[in-house]
């Protein structure tokens, strides 16, 4: 099951420090990991997904392969995250079978959300619900979308764009179930704390 804080790495070719956050991002309590890289590099993908995969299966977390269905079936990763150019989810559960995660972008769009659903996908992504210095020409959604999906989809919904410790809960209060999280995260001076708050947002609202 998809929910709390899903971290996003940060796109650096220095694999010991991404590891080295990654790692106190997992200690605060982030629930899932997705390795995102744009470099087109091969070989960095390949070894930093690996090092990430050995690490989330020590933390017991599942890792999600950003953009690449092929990479995430050849680290054996436990699953995929698949924009609108990155492929379709019949064919990445083909290739990656029953068990593993295939996560899909949806933008601002309810009815991609249905099809992603038909279609077989585990969770639904929304967003950029905030303006992302990460990806400033990311569509903007509305956060009455959240109310929207949690009443037509079963599957778990995930909020990203430009999330911080100060609108993080407004997402979950309106029916995010995770919230992907890149900067406000790893830009953190203290990444294992600001995972802790991000987490404990979760906590909040199982209590209340
Ligand atoms: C959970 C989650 N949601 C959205 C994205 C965006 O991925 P990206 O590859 O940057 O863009 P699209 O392919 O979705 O257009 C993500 N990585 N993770
Ligand atoms: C990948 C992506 N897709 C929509 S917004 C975004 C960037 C999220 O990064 P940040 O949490 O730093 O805004
Ligand atoms: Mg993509």
């Amino acid at each position: 099951m998809i929910g709390g804080l899903y971290a996003i790495t940060r796109e650096t070719d220095d694999s010991a420090r991404l590891l080295s956050e990654v790692e106190a991002a997992l200690r605060g309590g982030a629930a899932v990991v997705q390795y995102r890289d744009k470099s087109g590099d091969v070989a960095r993908q390949h070894e930093q997904a690996s090092e990430l995969l050995a690490l989330c299966r020590r933390h017991r977390v599942p890792l999600i392969i950003n953009d690449s269905l092929r990479l995430a079936d050849l680290v054996g990763a436990d699953g995929v995250h698949l924009g609108s150019d990155d492929g379709g989810v019949r064919e990445a559960r083909i290739v990656l079978g029953a068990d593993k995660i295939i996560g899909v972008s949806c933008y601002q769009s309810l009815d991609l959300a249905v099809a992603a659903q038909a279609a077989g996908a585990d969770y639904v992504a929304f967003g950029s619900f905030f303006a992302s210095a990460t990806k400033p020409s990311a569509p903007r959604a509305d956060i009455t979308l959240l109310q929207h999906a949690s009443r037509v989809l079963h599957l778990p919904i995930v909020a990203i764009g430009g999330i911080t410790p100060d609108n993080a809960e407004s997402l979950i209060e309106t029916g995010a179930d995770a919230i992907a999280v890149i900067n406000a995260l790893f830009e953190a001076a203290d990444i294992e704390a600001r995972a802790r708050c991000f987490a404990d947002f979760f906590i909040a609202e199982t209590e209340d």
